[in-house]
């Protein structure tokens, strides 16, 4: 029988000092704070839209989320959703199993709980104060950050749009290595897209201001674990085997809205132009989370102003990729698997569906941190530990992660290589400074 070796602590509050302590205390009260306030903001709109009615639906939200902002900082049990959305008996159950988990030692809270799990626990409460409180069960209250995000990142994006467009004019003529080069460009644009998230900045500014393109050279050093030959090797051969039967599939499991998400499409267009491969699927996120992520609302939306732009390559830009769409070359997704606590380890078991479907593509592209945390289960790894070991059996298909490490945990390296940051960068691993493009092949 093979050793079962037991799997290291997950990342906690409990542990006084560390990002996710810090997280805990300050910066989830801080994006709860905000919350409110824009509630608060929007008041007039809620009653112009929809009267008293509006009004006292604001009001309920409101209690319901400075009561969750108490809870949390005084650091009470977790208590079950009593809400009827279609994800919430999973939620409890999943609460039943930490119960399980804490041995008798008292019940899962704030502080004494993973910290993925109350993490998450907090968007989906944040939801429950929203969904639950028609007439403005609808209203997004992140939306006016990621929007501000995508408008405050518009020279980035005319740059990075001018660039593209460009090499869409001669990429028929560009020969293997040639294309190879655009693909590492364009993969480390969407890598580095990924600083721009909100949950990081507790909502604060993070758009992209300098051009996406300058410094690539100068930011290799930055990438811990670059995988980018492996992918390319991936792609260029699934491309030279190709039959007319057999299409060549990417999936990208998206992070942020904003710059992110339009570094995100320039590289799936690259993908289909450079005949790499012949369909994206994107995975998006069916409620509102961690801020910046992307829902079905804010990927249409996005395009939608792409294509409005006053800019003759952004708009192009737009009309293509809505183009994509209806051709189906380019398909949206979501899945409610997505926004549960549970780390990708379960998906096969809590959402077999979409595991099967993921199983049915040539590779997965998984962006950011959070996804990364879901990857690895958010645990205290040594720093050493293969990406394959820590996946404990998620290999769906090809993956790789995309990801600027903004969370305490990092598997992959070489011995000695995180002592080495350590000693000089104490937050290396906190910072959004470094990243990783990072491969498991799956068997
Ligand atoms: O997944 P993303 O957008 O790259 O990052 C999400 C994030 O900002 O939220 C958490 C902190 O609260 C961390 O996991 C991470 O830093
Ligand atoms: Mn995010």
């Amino acid at each position: 029988m093979a050793a079962v070796t037991a799997l290291p602590l997950p990342l906690s509050g409990r542990f006084k000092g560390s990002f996710a302590y810090f997280t805990i205390k300050d910066r989830l009260p801080q994006i709860l704070t905000r919350t409110i306030d824009t509630l608060h903001r929007h008041k007039n709109e809620f009653f112009e839209e929809h009267g008293e009615k509006g009004v006292e639906a604001e009001k309920r939200a409101i209690s319901f989320l400075s009561k969750l902002r108490n809870e949390l900082q005084t650091d009470k049990p977790v208590t079950p959703l009593e809400d009827e959305l279609p994800d919430a008996t999973l939620w409890n159950q999943y609460l039943d199993y930490q119960r399980n988990l804490s041995n008798g030692n008292g019940e899962p809270s704030w502080f004494q709980s993973p910290w993925l799990y109350v993490e998450c626990y907090m968007y989906r409460r944040i939801h429950a104060a929203l969904a639950q409180n028609p007439p403005i069960d609808n209203f997004d209250v992140f939306k006016e950050g990621k929007a501000q995000n995508f408008f405050e990142s518009q020279g980035a994006i005319i740059a990075l749009c001018t660039y593209f467009q460009e090499l869409l004019k001669n990429i028929k003529d560009l020969d293997e290595k040639q294309l190879q080069e655009e693909f590492f460009k364009l993969l480390q644009v969407s890598l580095w897209g990924n600083k721009c998230d909100l949950s990081f900045s507790a909502g604060e500014d993070s758009s992209q201001k300098s051009s996406p393109l300058q410094c690539l050279e100068d930011m290799v050093p930055f990438i811990l674990v670059n995988d980018m030959e492996k992918l390319w090797s991936l792609l260029i051969n699934a491309k030279n085997r190709k039959t007319d039967k057999c299409k060549v599939r990417v999936d990208i499991i998206l992070d942020n809205a904003g710059f992110e998400l339009v570094s995100d499409f320039v590289l799936a267009d690259f993908l289909l132009s450079s005949k790499l491969a012949d369909e994206v699927h994107f995975r998006g996120k069916s409620i509102p989370w961690y801020v910046s992520d992307t829902t079905k609302n804010d990927f249409n939306w996005t395009i939608k102003q792409l294509q409005a732009a006053n800019h003759m390559w952004m708009s192009r830009c737009g009309i293509n990729w809505e183009g994509n769409l209806k051709k189906g070359v380019w398909v949206y997704h979501d899945h409610m698997f997505w926004t549960l606590p549970h780390d990708f380890s379960s998906m096969a078991e809590v959402a077999p569906d979409l595991y099967a479907d993921l199983q049915k593509s040539n590779l997965l592209l998984f962006k950011g941190d959070l996804n990364y945390r879901k990857l690895t289960g958010d645990r205290k790894w040594e720093h050493t530990v293969p990406f394959h070991q820590a996946l404990n059996k998620f290999h769906p298909a090809p993956l790789c992660s995309l990801r600027t490490l903004k969370s305490d945990t990092q598997v992959g390296l070489k011995p000695g290589q995180g002592e080495e940051i350590q000693a000089s960068e104490p937050e290396w691993m906190i910072s959004g400074k470094y990243g990783v493009v990072q491969f498991d092949a799956a068997l």
